[in-house]
């Protein structure tokens, strides 16, 4: 019951995080960061794992969390990647700390 209650809880945030409402912050960060489209072609060597919010949904919705820290893990994974590619003050950087500030106010209610 109460494993039930933490799935339906993770399927709020992430349908939340990735609203077409929040679409300023969340764009960059709802499909895999492709280095060809986006000519970074160094981002697998900075980034070993690699992580998005569309990926997070789609692994939800196929069970494949086998508890709400498993999701937590994969959202601020998607972050870390963020902050670790894109330099701090650049514009994609921010966008990635406004909708982890979002993800912190919905996680800690
Ligand atoms: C030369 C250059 C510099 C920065 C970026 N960042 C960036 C990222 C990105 C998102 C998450 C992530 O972990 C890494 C990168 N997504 C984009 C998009 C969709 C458009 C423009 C820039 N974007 C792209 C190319």
């Amino acid at each position: 019951k109460k494993y039930e209650l933490q799935l339906r809880f993770c399927e709020e945030v992430i349908k939340e995080l990735t609203s077409p409402r929040n679409w300023i912050m969340n764009q960059y960060f709802t499909h895999p960061v492709d280095p060809v489209a986006l000519n970074i072609p160094t981002y697998f060597q900075i980034i070993k794992k690699p992580m998005d919010l569309g990926t997070v949904q789609t692994k939800l919705q196929g069970n494949a969390y086998e508890k709400a820290k498993d999701f937590e893990e994969d959202v601020r994974l998607v972050f870390k990647n963020c902050y670790k590619f894109n330099p701090d003050g650049d514009y994609v950087n921010q966008q990635g700390h406004a909708l982890e500030d979002l993800f912190n106010k919905k996680w800690a209610t």
